[in-house]
């Protein structure tokens, strides 16, 4: 694996995002590199899996712009879109419980996969924002969808809608951050801490757990709501006003 670490402990299988200097932007061999892990981790006994990023500074910064800046059209857009559409879903579906762990920011994209997660804990001193709005986008891999699973639509839309970042405790506030970790606490300590009450059972009885969860949603007009999103931030995304936010962005 190129731009993921994958390492199996205690029942945790444990994905890390591992592209640090660009805090952890995703590709597309990172996006195949999550659907070939997520189907390994799948046949394992593994009880839960969690995500983190490498290094300090970010979990992940969405889409990696500097490659998806030559995508132009909308047909271009949604083809990168609706790839890593597709592996969104397959993390919110995941018949196992799934985690984001917050090393660091996590911004646009990287805030539309820790809302795919079934739960999101992060050190206090973390931000996060679905910044899309600023490149003149919005979410385009299914997370504002989901967001609206997580939280009350009020709360979901002032995210999206101001396009801000925020601290994380004002994410626990809203009951999106499910847990805080101190600065001075080491993060795998903190999770662990978090995590041990799950971990006490069995991995069937999880998985049973998150199939109620799961069984709430009529699958068919979940797709189909993803799609719309994805399909609304392709048109977008050709836009020229899109562009000239991207190259300020790397020109910056
Ligand atoms: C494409 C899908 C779409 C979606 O559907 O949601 C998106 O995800 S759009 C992408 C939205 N993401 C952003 O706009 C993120 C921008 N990044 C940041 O705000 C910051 O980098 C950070 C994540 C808050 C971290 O800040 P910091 O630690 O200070 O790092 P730097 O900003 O100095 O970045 C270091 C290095 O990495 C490059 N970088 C960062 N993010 C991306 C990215 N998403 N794509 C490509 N490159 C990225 C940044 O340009 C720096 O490069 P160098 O200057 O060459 O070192």
């Amino acid at each position: 694996m190129n731009t993921l670490e994958w390492k199996q402990e205690d029942g945790i299988s444990w994905i890390a995002l591992s592209r640090p200097e660009l805090r952890n932007a995703v590709n597309y061999e990172m996006m195949d590199e999550l659907d070939e892990i997520l189907h390994k981790i799948e046949a394992t006994d593994d009880k839960i899996v969690v995500m983190t990023g490498s290094g300090n500074r970010a979990f992940c910064s969405g889409g990696d712009l500097s490659l998806f800046h030559s995508l132009y059209t909308e047909a271009e857009a949604y083809g990168m879109l609706s790839k890593m559409g597709q592996i969104l879903k397959r993390i919110f579906l995941f018949p196992k419980p799934t985690v984001a762990l917050l090393n660091g920011a996590a911004v646009g994209g990287g805030c539309e996969l820790i809302t795919a997660c079934d739960f999101r804990i992060a050190r206090r001193n973390t931000k996060f924002g679905f910044v899309q709005g600023s490149l003149e986008i919005t979410t385009g891999w299914g997370g504002g969808t989901m967001l609206f699973e997580r939280l009350k639509p009020h709360d979901a839309m002032t995210y999206l809608m101001t396009s801000q970042l925020f601290a994380a405790e004002k994410g626990f506030e809203d009951g999106f951050i499910h847990q805080l970790i101190n600065d001075d606490e080491n993060l795998e300590d903190g999770l662990r801490q978090f995590l041990n009450p799950y971990l006490k059972q069995s991995a069937n009885v999880l998985s049973a757990y998150k199939k109620i969860w799961l069984n709430k949603f009529d699958l068919a007009t979940f797709e189909e709501n993803v799609e719309k999103e994805i399909r609304n931030c392709s048109k977008l995304w050709e836009k020229e006003e899109h562009h000239a936010a991207v190259r300020r962005f790397l020109n910056k």
